[in-house]
């Protein structure tokens, strides 16, 4: 696909026809391994059950077996990376809560007192958190990566959100723990995210790249009233109108949604994700602002989505539409609107179930129990 970032630029971002920077978004995601595939729905239809009578138990078991490229999936290593940043646009009251929150947040996750951390530890998960720039200090912490792109985006109902530079920083960033997952072992990706603001970033993102107006996906991300959710709406609607030209060439719509709406961490989870297509690593997509990234990766990646399963349906309104347009289906439906990675979380001992199921259930021969008749 001939695919050239910045192209054509706004005279904030300043980058030449074709920008390096952004090679190595160009190559295409990796393809699913069929053999696998082949060899797990077979497996499904041998062992004692009903064909098909697992559901999507069934489906989850094929589907990891193609993405890992064996006959028999397994999940023991798991990585969730959260990338947190901070956005300009928090200033204007868009949140329920104040923007320090988000560098208390990191705090609270490197100490063990988070919704991600009890996740992390219970499912047994490895865990990175990434401080992309945070408006507050964030502490040094052994599980904490300093790398700070600046202390917020700025405010996207002014100005684009980052500058190429930035958003090229971001980018290798979610590809840079993606090394790193691996390097680890991972056999499945969770990105999780701590943004205050950030519904709003992915909001707007999402209705850019969805052609959709603010009022059809706006919604109370942290427990906006009702006066606040119409502030929203209206800084979106401004944002989408001041955005328009740039994002006019739909070659170039997803990075430049990315550079103007988008916010560090919705960057790099977006460069996470494309890098985990490319490099054949499945990934668990969490909620809301996941699911944005997620559809940006989809667009700048075409065949992305392979990779990605879809843990949970969020209870921010505008998740449904992200969900349509990714074409995948939520494993969970638990109300849940946190973030982090926490649905993504909650939702890996099913995957697991899937893959024990499969690998350990007896099949028909070995039971002597007999088969469908014809
Ligand atoms: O992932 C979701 O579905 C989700 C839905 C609503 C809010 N959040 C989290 O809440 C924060 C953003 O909310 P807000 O109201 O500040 O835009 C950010 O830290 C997200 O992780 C997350
Ligand atoms: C306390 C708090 C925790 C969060 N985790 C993800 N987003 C969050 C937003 C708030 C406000």
């Amino acid at each position: 696909m001939c695919w050239r970032p910045f192209r054509e630029l706004s005279t904030t971002l300043e980058e030449s026809p074709l920008d390096p920077r952004f090679d190595w978004l160009h190559a295409s995601a990796a393809a699913v391994d069929l053999e696998a595939r082949e060899a797990a729905i077979s497996r499904q239809g041998e062992l004692t059950k009903p064909p098909g009578s697992l559901g999507r138990l069934e489906d989850i078991a094929i589907q990891l077996a193609a993405l890992q490229g064996r006959a028999q999936p397994a999940l023991e290593q798991v990585r969730i990376v959260i990338f947190a940043a901070d956005h300009g646009i928090a200033s204007a009251g868009v949140s329920a809560f104040p923007q320090a929150v988000t560098a208390q947040m990191i705090a609270n996750m490197a100490a063990g007192g988070a919704a991600i951390s009890v996740l992390a530890r219970q499912i047994g998960a490895s865990i990175e958190l990434i401080d992309l720039g945070t408006v507050a200090p964030v502490p040094a912490h052994p599980l904490i990566r300093q790398a700070v792109i600046a202390a917020s985006t700025a405010n996207l109902a002014e100005a684009p959100a980052m500058s190429a530079e930035q958003l090229a920083q971001a980018l290798a960033e979610g590809a840079a723990a993606l090394e790193r997952a691996r390097a680890a072992g991972a056999e499945l990706f969770i990105a999780g995210e701590m943004g205050i603001g950030n519904t709003t970033a992915a909001t707007a993102l999402t209705c850019a790249l969805l052609g959709l107006p603010a009022s059809s996906l706006v919604g109370p991300g942290t427990g906006l009233d009702r006066g606040g959710l119409a502030r929203k709406q209206a800084l979106i609607e401004q944002a989408l109108a001041l955005h328009r030209d740039s994002l006019a060439d739909p070659t170039e719509a997803p990075i430049q949604a990315l550079a103007h709406l988008g916010g560090f961490e919705i960057a790099a989870m977006a460069g996470a994700y494309v890098a985990c297509a490319q490099q054949r690593v499945p990934m668990l997509i969490d909620g809301f602002i996941s699911s944005a990234a997620a559809l940006v990766a989809s667009r700048i990646c075409p065949g992305a989505a392979d990779w990605m399963l879809l843990a949970h349906a969020s209870a921010e309104p505008g998740h449904q539409a992200m969900v349509q347009a990714l074409g995948l289906r939520p494993l969970l439906d638990l109300g849940m609107r946190l973030g982090e990675g926490s649905g993504a979380a909650a939702a890996v001992p099913l995957l697991r179930l899937a893959c024990d199921l499969h690998a350990q259930m007896a099949t028909f021969a070995e039971a002597g129990v007999a088969p469908k008749g014809d």
